[in-house]
């Protein structure tokens, strides 16, 4: 414990962070639009171009390395969010409610930071599956989230955010799954637990709706919580989401109990 409550929250680079805007990297307006205007051009058109195929196995060892990043990544973030609510801020609900006018600085910003910085790196499952061609995979659902939840995390920061542990946690800790289901992929082995994980996704946004009305709740009864605007953005963001979750389960899961037949045809 002590060790991974100094790698995780007390290390003196975590404890001295702090979000400059403009001077932390990745931090300016300016950033945050080029990065979300190169993902979508670079994606439109990269589906546009005939690119040459690229060696299966060269493209499956790039796959996996990347699922096992992200993996790691998620699982750290996971960690060391859970450590830095429980052990560094005054109080436990800063879990859901953060005050207003506290500065973005300290363990829990470092991790805001760090699942912002992931996201990025999330671009390249946009880039492998293009790669891949399989480009039907290249769903809207798909493009929205990965080009809106990098505006979140920047909201988050800029705003000293008070629903973002909540959340952070549980996406950080789906994405471990979601990680898992396609590493396995990747490796020819094709989980029967897909739907499973579809479901934990669409949990995480029911649940996260749980959490925005605590924090409202919070807001209007006590001394108020920050980022109060940034609320309205993740409340819309997250009901898109429920929607076009519920949409994709319901395309690819039916009605029926069991995962779908296309899946079993390609379990080896
Ligand atoms: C089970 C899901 C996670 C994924 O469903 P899909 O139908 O897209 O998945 P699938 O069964 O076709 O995926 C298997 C294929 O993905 C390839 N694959 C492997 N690693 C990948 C990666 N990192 N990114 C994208 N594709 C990848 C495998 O090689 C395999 O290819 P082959 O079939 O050729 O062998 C689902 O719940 C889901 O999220 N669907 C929405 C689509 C999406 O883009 N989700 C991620 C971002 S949304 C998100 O992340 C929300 C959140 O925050 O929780």
């Amino acid at each position: 414990m002590t060790f991974l409550q100094y790698w995780l929250v007390n290390h003196p680079t975590i404890v001295n962070f702090s979000w400059t805007q403009g001077q932390t990297p990745g931090s300016s307006p300016l950033f945050l639009t080029l990065t979300v205007i190169s993902y979508l051009s670079i994606t439109c058109l990269l589906t546009h171009l005939h690119l040459p195929p690229i060696k299966p196995n060269l493209l499956k060892l790039i796959t996996v390395v990347h699922n096992i990043v992200l993996l790691v990544l998620s699982l750290i973030m996971a960690v060391g969010c859970i450590l830095s609510t429980l052990l560094h801020p005054p109080h436990l609900h800063w879990i859901i409610c953060i005050p207003p006018q506290t500065p973005p600085t300290g363990p829990l910003f470092f991790w805001a930071y760090v699942f912002y910085l992931s996201k990025i790196l999330e671009f390249l499952d946009t880039l492998l599956i293009i790669l891949s061609g399989s480009i039907k995979r290249l769903t809207f659902l798909h493009v929205y989230h990965h080009s809106t939840v990098v505006i979140m995390c920047y909201i988050w920061l800029h705003t000293s955010q008070s629903l973002f542990p909540a959340v952070l946690m549980t996406n950080a800790s789906v994405h471990v799954l979601m990680y898992t289901y396609y590493l396995s992929c990747a490796l020819g082995l094709r989980p029967r637990w897909k739907r499973l994980v579809t479901e934990c996704q669409i949990l995480q946004f029911k649940y996260s709706f749980l959490a925005m009305a605590v924090m409202l709740w919070f807001h209007f009864t006590g001394l108020g919580c920050s980022g109060i605007w940034g609320w309205c953005f993740n409340i819309v963001f997250y009901a898109s989401l429920l929607v076009l979750f519920v949409d994709f389960h319901a395309k690819n899961y039916g009605g029926s109990k069991s995962i779908k037949v296309c899946d079993l045809d390609k379990r080896p």
